[in-house]
C-alpha cells in the first residue's frame, strides 16, 4: 500500500450544493473582524504569553482599531483568569471594545468563565464543541444525539448564567468545532439547536461561528459550505455568520474570502495568521488584500514595520520577508525588468495621476502601510537593470542619467555586484559611477577656461566662441587660445592644440540642473567616439552649466584614454 492511499477526503459536500458567490468578484465591505491572537494564537505559543505581554498586545490589538477581541480562555490558567479580570479591573477596556472568552461545554468551566467576567461592559461568550465524524468516534464516543446535547446544555446554563449580570451586555457565540470535518446536515442541525435555545433578536444577535478547525478541502468547497449554513440556519436575520479559519492546506486567506463572499459576516483570525499548527486565518493580508481593491478594511495597517515589531515581540514570533504586505522583502524588485517597469510606473503616476495607484509589480503603494520607496523598492544586485541603476542614482542624488549612457551604467553595477556577490547599496552605486564617471581629471585637466561669444551678422553664417584656458595634462601646462563653432568645439580645438593627438568627434551631449542635495548646481554628460567606434562618456559637475559641460568633456577624454588613445 502507498502512503497516500491512507488518505482520503474527509470532509463533506452540502446535500443540494449552491455557488452564489461565484458571482461577486470582491468583497465590498469589511466584514467584522474579531482577533483571536490572545486565545488561538496563544495557545500555539511555545510560550504563551505572560500577563504583561497580554496586557500589551491587548491595547496594541485596540490601536490598530479591532473593536472584539478575544482575550483568552478564562478556565485555561491563572495568567488567562488574571488577565481578564485585570482588564475589567483597571477598566481598561475601551468602551467601543467587546471582550470575547471561550469555554467547553462543561458546567465548571462555564461558570469560572463567568466569574471571570464579572463587571465587563460587553462581553462575547463562546462555546463550542466538537462535532466532526472523527471526533465524535474517537474522542467523545457519543453519537449525533449525544453531542447535540452537549451543546444544548452548554447553551442553556450559559443563557441562565447571564441572566444574573444584567449589568453586562451579553452576546452570545457558538462553535461546531471541527466544522470541515462535519456532515453538513448534522453541523446544520446542531448549530440551530443552539439558535433555538439562545432566541436571538435583532438587538441580541447571536454569532454561529463555522471553524475550519483543520483546513481540509479547496477553498470552494468551504464556500459552498457557508454557503448553505448561511442559507439554511435558523433566524438568519439575527445571526452573525462567522468565520475562523485555519490553515493547514495554505489557503487559510482564501477561504476566508470566499467565505465572506458566500454569506460570512465576520472573521476570527490572528494578525500574521500565528496560531495553532500552520495557523490561523491571516487578518492581516485579508484585510490588506480588501484595501488594495479599493475598500476600507476598517483596521488600520498604515504603519506595518510598527505592527510586526508588536507581534514579534508579544509572539516570540518573525515576520516572514516574503510575507504578503509585511515581510522585508516584500516591495523589493532586484531584478531589471521589475525595476524598469516600476521606475517607469512611479514616474508616470507622478505626471498623469497622481490619485490612482497602479504601478506595475507592486500590489499596494509601500506609502500606505509606512514603507520608504527608497531603500525598501529598487534594489540592485547582478539581476538588476539600467532602469533602476539609473532610477535610484536619480532619485537620490539628482542625476538624470540619459538613456543612451543607461545600458553601460547598469551593466557596470551589474558586474560589480555581480563579482562581490553582494547587493549594492545606492550610496555604494553613486560612488561608483562618480569615480568612473564624473569630473575625472587624470591626466587632462582644464582650467580658468573663459569664453567669448562672437555673433556673426553675415546671413547664414554660424556663431563662434572662444576659450581662454590652461590645459593641464599630466603637469605639462599649456595655455591655450582656441575657437569653434561651439563652446564645447573651441575647447575641443584647444586639446588638439597642444602636441597630443585626439581623435574622436562628439556624439552627444545632455545637461540638467541637479535639485537633490549637492555641491554643484549643473551636470552634463557627453559622449564621444574614437575611430574603432568605441564610445566614451563622461559627467561633468560645477556651479556653471557651461563648466559642467567642459568638465564632461573632459572627462570622457580621460576615459577614452584609459584604452590608451593618448599619442604625442
Ligand atoms: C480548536 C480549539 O482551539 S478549541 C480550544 C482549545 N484550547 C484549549 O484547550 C486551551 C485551554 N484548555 C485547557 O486549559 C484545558 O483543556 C481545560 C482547563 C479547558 C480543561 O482541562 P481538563 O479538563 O483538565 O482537560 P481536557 O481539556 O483534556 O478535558 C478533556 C475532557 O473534556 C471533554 N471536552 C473537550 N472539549 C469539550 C467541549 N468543548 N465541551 C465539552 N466537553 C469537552 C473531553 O471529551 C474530555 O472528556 P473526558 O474527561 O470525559 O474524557
Ligand atoms: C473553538 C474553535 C472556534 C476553534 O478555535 C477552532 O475550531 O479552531
Amino acid at each position: 500500500m502507498k502512503n497516500y492511499e491512507k488518505y482520503k477526503v474527509g470532509y463533506f459536500v452540502p446535500p443540494v450544493p449552491s455557488c452564489d458567490w461565484v458571482k461577486k468578484d470582491h468583497i465590498t465591505k469589511a466584514p467584522r473582524w474579531c482577533s483571536v491572537d490572545l486565545r488561538d494564537g496563544n495557545q500555539a505559543l511555545i510560550v504563551p504569553m505572560s500577563l504583561d505581554e497580554k496586557l500589551e498586545m491587548f491595547q496594541y490589538l485596540c490601536k490598530i482599531g479591532f473593536k472584539e477581541i478575544e482575550v483568552g480562555f478564562p478556565a485555561a490558567s491563572e495568567t488567562e483568569f488574571e488577565f481578564l479580570r485585570t482588564l475589567i479591573d483597571k477598566d481598561l477596556v475601551p468602551d467601543d471594545v467587546t471582550l470575547q472568552v471561550l469555554t467547553q461545554s462543561r458546567k465548571h468551566i462555564i461558570e469560572k468563565t463567568f466569574n471571570a467576567l464579572i463587571g465587563a461592559k460587553h462581553a462575547v461568550v463562546h462555546l463550542y464543541n466538537s462535532t466532526s465524524v472523527a471526533q465524535r468516534q474517537q474522542v467523545f464516543k457519543a453519537s449525533e444525539s449525544e453531542i447535540i446535547e452537549i451543546a444544548r446544555e452548554g447553551a442553556r446554563l450559559i443563557k441562565e448564567i447571564a441572566e444574573q449580570y444584567p449589568d453586562t451586555d451579553f452576546q452570545f457565540e457558538y462553535s461546531p468545532e471541527s466544522f470541515t470535518g462535519t456532515e453538513m446536515e448534522f453541523a446544520r442541525d446542531i448549530c440551530n439547536e443552539v439558535i433555538d435555545i439562545w432566541e436571538p433578536t435583532p438587538e441580541q444577535k447571536v454569532i454561529i461561528n463555522l471553524p475550519a478547525t483543520v483546513e481540509m478541502s479547496l477553498p470552494h468547497v468551504f464556500a459552498s459550505q457557508i454557503e448553505y449554513m448561511s442559507k439554511n440556519l435558523h433566524d438568519r436575520e439575527n445571526v452573525v455568520l462567522s468565520l475562523h479559519p485555519h490553515n493547514d492546506r495554505g489557503t487559510g486567506v482564501a477561504d476566508a474570502e470566499l467565505g465572506l463572499l458566500a454569506g460570512g459576516d465576520r472573521i476570527e483570525g490572528t494578525l500574521f495568521g500565528n496560531g495553532e499548527r500552520t495557523g490561523n486565518v491571516d487578518i492581516v493580508t485579508i484585510a490588506m488584500n480588501m484595501f488594495t481593491h479599493g475598500v476600507d478594511p476598517k483596521l488600520n495597517f498604515s504603519n506595518m514595520p510598527e505592527v510586526v515589531e508588536a507581534y514579534e515581540k508579544a509572539t516570540g514570533m518573525t515576520v516572514d520577508p516574503r510575507h504578503p504586505y509585511s515581510g522585508a522583502l516584500v516591495f523589493a524588485a532586484f531584478s531589471g525588468s521589475h525595476q524598469d517597469a516600476i521606475a517607469k510606473g512611479m514616474k508616470w503616476r507622478e505626471a498623469m495621476d497622481p490619485t490612482r495607484w497602479t504601478v506595475p509589480y507592486l500590489p499596494v503603494d509601500p506609502h500606505d502601510v509606512g514603507r520608504e520607496y527608497d531603500g525598501d523598492v529598487i534594489r540592485i544586485n547582478s539581476q538588476s537593470g539600467k532602469g533602476g541603476v539609473a532610477y535610484v542614482i536619480e532619485r537620490d542624488y539628482g542625476f538624470v542619467i540619459p538613456n543612451p549612457m543607461r545600458a553601460e551604467v547598469g551593466y557596470m553595477m551589474k558586474d560589480i555586484s555581480d563579482k562581490h556577490h553582494e547587493e549594492l547599496s545606492t550610496k555604494e552605486i553613486f560612488n561608483y559611477f562618480s569615480e568612473e564617471y564624473i569630473n575625472y581629471f587624470d591626466p587632462i585637466d582644464i582650467t580658468d577656461a573663459t569664453f567669448k561669444h562672437t555673433s556673426s551678422t553675415k546671413s547664414g553664417a554660424s556663431d563662434s566662441f572662444s576659450v581662454d584656458m590652461r590645459i593641464d595634462i599630466n603637469g605639462e601646462i599649456f595655455n591655450i587660445n582656441s575657437e569653434g563653432n561651439g563652446r564645447l568645439d573651441a575647447v575641443s580645438n584647444g586639446l588638439n592644440k597642444t602636441p597630443y593627438n585626439f581623435n574622436y568627434k562628439f556624439v552627444t551631449y545632455s545637461e540638467h540642473a541637479i535639485s537633490a542635495d549637492s555641491n554643484s548646481k549643473a551636470a552634463a554628460y557627453v559622449c564621444i567616439e574614437d575611430q574603432l567606434g568605441n564610445q566614451f562618456w563622461g559627467v561633468g559637475t560645477h556651479d556653471d552649466i557651461i563648466l559642467a559641460s567642459v568638465n564632461a568633456l573632459v572627462s570622457a577624454v580621460n576615459r577614452m584614454n584609459k584604452k590608451d588613445h593618448f599619442v604625442r
